[in-house]
């Protein structure tokens, strides 16, 4: 197989899909390196949810390949199976439970591995106990673990959230506009605690405010009309004229 598609940990080539005629995705190629941080940026309609939804199984390509951990071709896998092997994926609107604390959100992502009859009858052991706390501190929240979920500002939800993800122990990380709604200090925050996050898995977050993605300093693909526009440093895209023509100048 080649090189590129087995040192990668996800690989898209030439992956279209259409909507009554529209091309959504038209000829799209990227690819995402193990441990990588990936920012994406591009217009509305350039097709970033589009993409996820490829990447998830929740839409199938017209063409194109995918895949995922140097072999595995996503084409083949329904959601289900593309959840088991390790993509999550965090949608733009947080969904914590809200009449549950921030502890207890975590210890049910934790479980939902388990399964509903093993989670019954399940105690925590040491080692269970000891990944909540970290990833409590990754995401912020131990000082909040006894706090109900409902009561935490919109960007704690969204970091309780990554933490629910980051339970289930994913190999890559899907975050779509992940600082939407929040305060500067968390936007700020979200940068470093993505970057961290990135330190041991891959991750591919989708956002439109610039300065978040100048503060993560990691490569960034722009998408339009369903394909790559550009790719490379921030500086290289926001100074490519194409970019700044279909997306920055608007
Ligand atoms: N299920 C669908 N049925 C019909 N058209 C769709 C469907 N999903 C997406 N589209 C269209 O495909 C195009 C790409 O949409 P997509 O949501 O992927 O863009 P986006 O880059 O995520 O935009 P935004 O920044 O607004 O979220 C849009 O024109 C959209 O209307």
């Amino acid at each position: 197989m080649d090189q590129k598609i087995t040192n990668s940990l996800l690989y898209l080539d030439g992956v279209s899909v259409s909507f009554d005629g529209f091309k959504a995705l038209n000829s799209l190629s990227f690819v995402v390196a193990p441990g990588e941080l990936r920012a994406i940026i591009g217009p509305n309609g350039a097709g970033k949810t589009t993409m996820m939804d490829i990447i998830t199984g929740k839409t199938r390509p017209d063409t194109g390949t995918v895949y995922f951990d140097g072999q595995i071709d996503l084409t083949k896998k329904d959601e289900a199976d593309i959840a088991q092997l390790g993509i999550g994926r965090k949608f733009q609107k947080p969904t914590v439970f809200e009449s549950h604390t921030v502890w207890d959100n975590i210890e049910l992502a934790l479980n939902r591995k388990r399964g509903v009859f093993a989670t019954l009858f399940y105690t925590l052991t040491p080692a269970d106990k000891a990944r909540i706390e970290e990833i409590l501190e990754t995401v912020r929240m131990t000082a909040r673990k006894d706090h109900l979920a409902g009561s935490l500002s919109h960007g704690q939800k969204q970091w309780l959230e990554i933490g629910m993800l980051l339970a289930q122990e994913p190999k890559l990380l899907l975050v779509d506009e992940p600082v939407a709604g929040m305060t500067d200090a968390e936007t700020s925050e979200t940068a470093i605690l993505l970057k961290e996050i990135a330190k041991t898995r891959s991750v591919v977050v989708v956002e439109h405010d610039m300065g978040f993605i100048r503060d993560l300093g990691v490569k960034v693909t722009c998408l339009a009309e369903g394909s790559v526009l550009a790719e490379g440093s921030i500086d290289f895209v926001s100074n490519d004229p194409k970019v700044i023509e279909n997306y920055l100048g608007r």
